[in-house]
């Protein structure tokens, strides 16, 4: 088991890659350290706004010396340390499979606005995506978004935001791209990480116990989120209105005594937030969710790699190479 006892302080490690960073140069993590290439930005056109994000404004764009498309995402004012981060790990990340390739670092040299410019993805919007997708476009398309997961694992990084909208997908050519790196962040083994990561729908349960020395695993619980939505037929599975709610959320699907059992393992205690909040709930089995609009999805391996996923103890879940092996992948296209 990947714990220790009383009293230590390291109290979690993950159980693959846990010394990615640790074993690389200083270099290679010390992101408040990175000197940046700031090139000119006005090598860029933009085109038109494609989203907007709490951070960033973004844009598609064109280079204009070989015409090329892009897409230019604007940063918003924010500190400093957290603009090294996201560069350094997307200069660490790119060039590896499905991760979303960075073409430039920039800035207006007067204004001093950063913007990082990204290959575009001609990405058609989760809400009209995923109702068309089949089970074969489901193995694809998972496997994708698994193999970017394991190996952004691999170089000791974890996305901390993996949800629809990060999540980039041309079903023309079929390709599959991992975005939005500003909140991933290096792992070391004990290392302390704020919880106040991910969005909502697909925050973790240790975001939500306030359980610190969190891993790669949870990725995969998000992972696991967007799976039971998609084969479920739901918009998102865990759907909260508030950080609190949403553990009451999923403590009404997982049931309590796993969540009880989770918070001793760990020796934390649920924080008093949730007093009168988190009752006795039973566990809801998975075959509870079918219905008639679901049932060609929620097949028994659908439902088996669902359940190894959403799991409260970060520890229990697959990894995503554990996942990638999982009977639901059997037979899945390579294209
Ligand atoms: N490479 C890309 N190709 C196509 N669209 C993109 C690309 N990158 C970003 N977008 C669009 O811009 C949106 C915002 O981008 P991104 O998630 O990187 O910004 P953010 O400010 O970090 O957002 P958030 O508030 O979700 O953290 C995306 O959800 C997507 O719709």
């Amino acid at each position: 088991m990947n714990s220790i006892s009383k009293g230590d302080d390291v109290y979690s490690v993950a159980r693959v890659y846990a010394d990615a960073c640790t074993k690389r140069p200083k270099e290679y993590w010390d992101y408040a350290k990175h000197t940046i290439n700031w090139n000119d930005v006005s090598s860029y056109e933009i085109i038109q706004k494609v989203g907007r994000g709490r951070y960033s404004e973004v844009f598609i764009g064109t280079n204009i010396v070989n015409s090329s498309l892009c897409v230019i995402k604007v940063l918003k004012p924010v500190k400093i340390k957290k603009i090294y981060r996201e560069i350094k790990v997307i200069q660490n990340l790119t060039g590896g499979p499905n991760i979303i390739g960075l073409y430039d670092v920039v800035h207006d040299p007067k204004l001093k606005i950063p913007a990082l410019v990204f290959e575009y993805v001609k990405n058609v919007e989760f809400r009209t995506l995923y109702p068309t997708l089949t089970i074969p476009d489901l193995q694809f398309y998972f496997t994708q978004l698994l193999i970017a997961l394991d190996y952004s694992h691999s170089m000791g990084i974890i996305h901390r935001d993996v949800k629809p909208q990060n999540v980039m997908i041309d079903p023309v050519q079929r390709k599959l791209r991992l975005i939005d790196w500003g909140l991933a962040e290096f792992y070391y083994p004990g290392m302390n990480f704020n919880v106040r990561v991910a969005s909502r729908y697909h925050k973790g349960p240790e975001l939500l116990v306030n359980l610190q020395q969190y891993d790669y695993s949870l990725d995969l619980w998000s992972v696991g989120a967007m799976l039971a939505a998609i084969i479920f037929k739901k918009e998102h599975f865990f759907i909260g209105s508030s950080n609190t709610d949403q553990l009451v959320v999923i403590s009404k699907v997982l049931g309590t005594q796993d969540l009880k059992a989770y918070l001793n393992k760990y020796k934390l205690d649920l924080p008093r937030e949730y007093d009168g909040l988190i009752g006795d709930f039973p566990r809801k089995p998975w075959k509870s969710f079918i219905n008639n609009s679901n049932r060609q999805f929620a097949t028994p391996e659908a439902i088996s790699l669902i359940d190894k996923l959403l799991r409260y103890d970060h520890q229990e879940r697959l990894t995503a190479k554990e996942a990638l092996a999982h009977p639901f992948f059997e037979g899945a296209p390579a294209k």
